[in-house]
């Protein structure tokens, strides 16, 4: 999250009339994120989270997320739940822009992530993909293979001043994945998409919820898994851990098995999602919206990770045996 747009405490007030949250007591801005406008509230009824939608999100996607968050919560996944305004709606407007309030979570995410936060990661994708399988609602995936060229395109001019050569690196890099080796017959069904450290909290060991549901769809669940492991088993000097991969994976594959074609697709779908949040990144380094309460995340890390799945042969280098996942 970030803070694109303020908002000032009446307009905030007025907004709150239209909910039974009670009174204003405070309110903060949430630096932390990068997609959209958050703020904590604290009113007379408790804490929660104002979300005002920016850019990346389409308003008719909306219905979809809010949605997806009450069908998981009443399926046993661990997720904020959309407050509803005194009309039973959970999507209004505020200073021009659509906006919700979700319950708050308690939790911390971690910062410095080891093989048991990897492996509760595991068990709560497995459980959130299971929880997914009969939400009615579809979304296509607007960030999968048809998407990163626009990405591309719009950072191009600009890729050789973040690195040399990166337009070069990245231009064949998507030739190659755009080039009929993506796979399109995996199992699919309601993946997160963006399960980073920053969306997933814990108290102590023990995972306590999963938040941020802005980026997911439906589409390949092994992708998700192809996205967790790029985000949770590199250490911060980017290089891969297999441990922490391998509890990740056997975690995930003790709910959810994946398949023969979904473990050997995994170094594609590696390279896929790599490449996926390296060019939002990169879009993202190069137009930080002047004032914006925005830290943008160095695109450079997932080029490190996209460069590692482009050396490896078989999701064996992913700490997976031949004859499936190890207990
Ligand atoms: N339901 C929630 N409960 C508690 N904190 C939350 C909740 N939702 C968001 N946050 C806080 O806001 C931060 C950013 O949220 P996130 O949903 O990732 O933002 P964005 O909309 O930009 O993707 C989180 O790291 C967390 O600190
Ligand atoms: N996870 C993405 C950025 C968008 O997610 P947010 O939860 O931080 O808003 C990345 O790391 O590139």
């Amino acid at each position: 999250m970030a803070v694109y747009t303020d908002v000032a405490a009446d307009e905030l007030a007025d907004f709150l009339k239209q909910y039974d949250l009670g009174e204003l007591l405070s309110y903060k801005g949430i630096a932390e994120g990068v997609e959209n406008t958050n703020f904590l509230l604290h009113t007379t009824k408790g804490s929660f989270i104002l979300t005002l939608y920016e850019k990346r999100v389409a308003k008719n996607d909306l219905p979809f997320f809010l949605a997806l968050m009450t069908h998981l919560a009443e399926h046993g996944v661990s997720c904020p739940l959309p407050v509803k305004a005194r009309d039973g709606e959970p999507l209004h407007e505020l200073q021009g822009r659509p906006a919700a309030i979700i319950t708050f979570l308690e939790g911390i995410w971690p910062r410095k992530p080891n093989a048991v936060h990897c492996a509760g990661v595991g068990e709560g994708l497995a459980r959130m993909h299971l929880a997914g399988a009969d939400f009615a609602i579809k979304r296509a995936n607007a960030l999968s293979v048809a998407g990163w060229r626009p990405l591309f395109d719009a950072a191009a001019d600009r890729a050789d001043e973040v690195q040399p050569d990166l337009r070069a690196f990245l231009s064949a890099e998507l030739d190659y994945l755009s080039g009929g080796v993506w796979p399109t017959d995996l199992p699919e069904g309601v993946i997160h998409a963006d399960l980073f450290n920053d969306n997933v909290f814990f108290l102590g060991d023990k995972l306590s919820g999963i938040i941020d549901f802005t980026f997911a769809c439906n589409d390949m669940l092994a992708y998700d898994v192809a996205i967790c492991l790029n985000a949770w088993c590199f250490e911060p000097d980017h290089s891969f851990n297999v441990t922490k991969a391998r509890a990740f994976l056997n975690a995930y594959g003790r709910l959810r098995k994946l398949s023969e074609a979904e473990e050997a697709a995994l170094p594609l779908l590696a390279r896929g999602a790599a490449i996926r949040f390296l060019l939002t990144r990169l879009v993202d380094w190069l137009n930080v919206p002047p004032g914006a309460l925005v830290k943008p995340k160095d695109p450079l890390e997932y080029f490190r990770k996209l460069r590692f799945h482009q050396s490896v042969s078989s999701a064996r280098d992913y700490g997976l045996m031949p004859s499936g996942l190890v207990a």
